[in-house]
């Protein structure tokens, strides 16, 4: 039987931005598959949506351009014909890039006028109000993400963050247009069409503005935000008689038996929050990055110490720390090489406690840290689930022996987000 081709083919900026796209996608009833880097081959087994992680995030642009324009072409000769490109919800990015610089690459590749840059998400409190993105009550300049230790973002207008990193006119939708519905969220776009505006900053501070901006966009080749962004998709898909799976048949996962870790290395306010949630009850060990930086002692000595313990029960890794730790490290190591030895550190845990000790269940936290775990592991493709908290599901990966792994956002999950996932794990 010939393969179905896929509709929407996804670019994500990082691994649980990947996750957390593909979740929704699965939640909206289209069947998922998400791969890890650029597929070896040339089609995946039957799937509606197909969301390509990347690591290109805080890479220099050149590069994250270049990656992102092969999963481009990957997705196009697979027969996609949207195309979405995933970001933060917090709009991650330095002035340097990478939001600007591949979205120019993908529009340019696409020939596309004018698109989306909606990062809001919600349901996780990500809202934009006059193209200002809010974090819960706050603005995003005000928020944890201040601190962030490889993006800090300081200033929360978009249509300014994103005109810092691109050259085509940046304009706004504001709400008071997303509130009147598709018809008017496209009549806004053609006017800033007009006024020779190629990306529109879209307001929206609710599930419904984003279900009225995806209905807008059933006609544009190329989307750019966060998750929420997605939610309005798969309707489209389904109106045009192209969508046919049920929503529980797109989540079904296989059953995975072994042991279970949490490794983290997101620094973000939720995940320290979640670290000492379960250190209160339940056994943890910390890495230092400045440890780290003297030799692989530290490593030998985690993987031994969890070793001994696994049998009892699930352990944590993390390497999260509170912001005035994580700066004392990152201003005698540079922020480039901290990052670095946290991400491998923990990677190398996962993939000895994966080969030599039983455990197939991994919960990670962050971003750049889920990216450097599940390349160590070897994972080439992940099957999406059933979501533990918004924007975070189970997975697992593709192959015979399938590991389970939920891949956490940093921000994202309640304070007792570690302990739900493992009970819930597959
Ligand atoms: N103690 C530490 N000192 C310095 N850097 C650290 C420390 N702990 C973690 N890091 C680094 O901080 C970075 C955190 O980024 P990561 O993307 O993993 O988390 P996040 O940004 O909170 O998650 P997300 O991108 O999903 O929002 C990683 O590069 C990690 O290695
Ligand atoms: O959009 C989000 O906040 C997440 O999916 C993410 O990208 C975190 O890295």
């Amino acid at each position: 039987m010939a393969l179905s081709r896929p509709l929407l083919g996804c670019i994500a900026d990082d691994f649980t931005g990947g996750t957390d796209l593909a979740s929704t996608l699965v939640r909206g009833g289209m069947r998922t598959v998400q791969t890890i880097g650029v597929p070896a081959q040339a089609e995946l087994h039957d799937a509606d949506a197909i969301v390509i992680a990347l690591k290109t995030r805080t890479v220099e642009p050149q590069e994250a351009v270049r990656e992102s324009l092969a999963a481009l072409e990957w997705l196009r000769k697979a027969g996609c014909k949207q195309f979405f490109f995933k970001y933060c919800s917090t709009f991650d990015s330095t002035p340097k890039g990478n939001i600007g610089p591949v979205a120019d690459a993908l529009a340019d590749a696409l020939g596309v006028d004018l698109a989306v840059a909606c990062p809001a998400f919600p349901e996780n409190g990500r809202t934009i109000y006059r193209s200002h993105l809010f974090v819960g009550d706050v603005l995003l300049s005000e928020s944890g993400m201040r601190d962030h230790p490889l993006t800090p973002m300081t200033d929360s207008n978009l249509v300014r963050v994103l005109q810092s990193q691109t050259r085509r006119k940046v304009g706004a939708v504001k709400l008071d247009a997303v509130s009147r519905g598709p018809d008017a969220i496209a009549a806004a776009f053609d006017s800033l069409r007009s006024e020779g505006a190629r990306y529109a900053i879209v307001d929206a501070v609710a599930d419904r503005d984003l279900i009225s901006i995806g209905a807008a966009l059933s006609d544009h080749p190329l989307v750019t935000g966060g998750s929420g962004i997605a939610m309005g998709l798969p309707e489209n898909f389904r109106r045009a008689g192209k969508l046919t799976a049920s929503v529980s048949a797109a989540s079904d996962l296989p059953n995975v038996v072994g042991a279970g870790v949490i490794l983290s290395g997101s620094c973000s306010v939720a995940t320290n929050a979640q670290v000492e949630h379960w250190k209160r009850s339940r056994p943890a060990f910390r890495l230092d990055a400045l440890q780290l930086a003297e030799g692989d002692r530290q490593i030998e000595d985690a993987v031994a110490w969890c070793a001994e313990r696994l049998s009892g029960g699930p352990v944590l890794i993390y390497g999260s720390a509170a912001p005035d730790v994580v700066r004392a490290a990152q201003q005698k190591l540079g922020a480039d090489v901290a990052g670095a030895l946290m991400e491998r550190a923990l990677a190398t845990i996962a993939s000895e406690l994966v080969r030599h000790h039983g455990v197939r269940k991994l919960v990670v936290a962050g971003g750049e840290t889920s990216g450097s775990v599940v390349k160590a592991l070897g994972v080439c493709a992940l099957r999406i689930g059933a979501p533990i908290d918004p924007g975070v599901p189970w997975t697992t990966s593709s192959g015979s022996e399938p590991l389970a792994l939920a891949l956490k956002s940093g921000n994202f999950g309640t304070v007792d987000f570690f302990e739900k996932a493992l009970s819930t794990a597959p």
